[in-house]
């Protein structure tokens, strides 16, 4: 098992995703020996995981059954031990997609936190690109490069102990993309710069101009891009604007100031991106058919119904398929502000 590669069956060592329910998963370390407690009663790992297929649905000793799943970015975003807030998948698509990140991707992140996203770059980089990572916190670090270790993906990451602000990524001229997930992005801009490549322009603008990303020039082959999202995730803004209205204000000034860093290093085509999710509820809805009165050509005597008529009375209805939109729209998770650096 790899978080970049698949294999067929579970082995010893290995980290598996235990799907109890649909809002229920957790991630286990696969080990001989071991017993795993769920609502529905043990699973014994030498007997019950070991040589399973992933996939496999598991009985448990209570007789209720669990589904064993391969680990993927995706899982371990809705399973991860939270040692900091984390970005979720949504944010994670729209930053792949905006920094162009494709096998061979060389990318620079600050900080770490809980590794979720760095995770979903690893698995896009993979087999040949790299990520250096920052994290300035001691444990956070040590604790990544452990699951990186175990994820068997730690060939493909560097994880450093420092402070990106003071001093920077510990390369320079290598990545094609930055991402800082940092209170003050501001102050790791001149970093973000000297790590990334000399050459290079690639525009990433934001849908709203003509509907889909703009691309500048055919300069895409040597990508340079950045991106930050603010320490801004947190209670979803859009359920209580009042009374988070002061904390709003501070991100949207953040916003300002990274923009201003940006612009301040001659970095272009600055945007910045709110993703909000809409899912539409898609429901069966039961309508009545009008009732426009007897048919006048099929009757035999005035007054009388016919046998359709009998059949199907005039309270028919028919049932179609309809969506409604959500009434909130909960998850505000920050704003992601991405630029480009030009060619000099
Ligand atoms: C919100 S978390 C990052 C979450 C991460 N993107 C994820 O998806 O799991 C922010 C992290 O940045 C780290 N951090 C804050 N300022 C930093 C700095 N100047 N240098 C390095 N790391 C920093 C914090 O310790 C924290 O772990």
């Amino acid at each position: 098992m790899s978080f970049v590669e698949y294999s067929d069956f579970i082995q010893d060592g290995d980290v598996a995703i235990v799907y109890l329910g649909h809002e229920s998963m957790m991630p286990v370390k696969v080990q001989k020996g071991a017993q795993t407690q769920t609502r529905y009663g043990v699973i014994r790992h030498s007997t019950d995981l070991i040589g399973q297929r992933y996939g496999s649905k598991v009985t448990c000793s209570k007789g209720g059954w669990v589904h064993v799943l391969h680990p993927t970015p995706e899982l371990w975003t809705v399973t991860l031990p939270h040692r900091t807030q984390i970005l979720y998948t949504t944010d994670i698509a729209t930053i792949t997609m905006m920094l162009e990140l494709k096998p061979g991707s060389v990318v620079c992140e600050s900080g770490t936190g809980s590794g979720s996203l760095s995770h979903a770059i690893l698995r896009t980089i993979a087999p040949t690109g790299h990520l250096h990572t920052v994290e300035f916190h001691q444990q956070r670090a040590e604790k990544a490069a452990e699951e990186f270790k175990e994820h068997r993906v730690d060939h493909l990451v560097t994880v450093r102990n420092q402070d990106v602000c003071k001093d920077g990524f510990g390369v320079t001229g290598v990545a094609d993309a930055v991402f800082l997930d940092i209170p003050s992005p501001w102050e790791a801009v001149r970093h973000a710069k000297a790590a990334m490549k000399r050459q290079g322009l690639c525009c990433r603008q934001g849908a709203g101009q003509r509907g889909s990303i703009r691309k500048k020039g055919g300069f895409t082959s040597h990508c340079s891009g950045w991106m930050f999202s603010p320490e801004s995730r947190s209670q979803a803004e859009h359920h209580c604007p009042k009374t988070l209205q002061p904390e709003a204000t501070n991100r949207r000034q953040d916003v300002q100031r990274t923009c201003e860093a940006l612009a301040d290093q001659g970095f272009e085509e600055i945007s910045t991106v709110e993703v909000l999710l809409r899912v539409h509820d898609v429901r069966n809805v039961s309508l009545p058919l009008p009732d426009f009165g007897p048919d006048p050509s099929s009757q035999t005597e005035p007054g009388a119904a016919t046998a359709a008529e009998k059949a199907a009375p005039n309270h028919a209805s028919v049932t179609i398929k309809t969506t409604t939109p959500p009434r909130e729209i909960p998850g505000h998770t920050g704003y992601l502000t991405f630029a480009t650096k030009p060619r000099t």
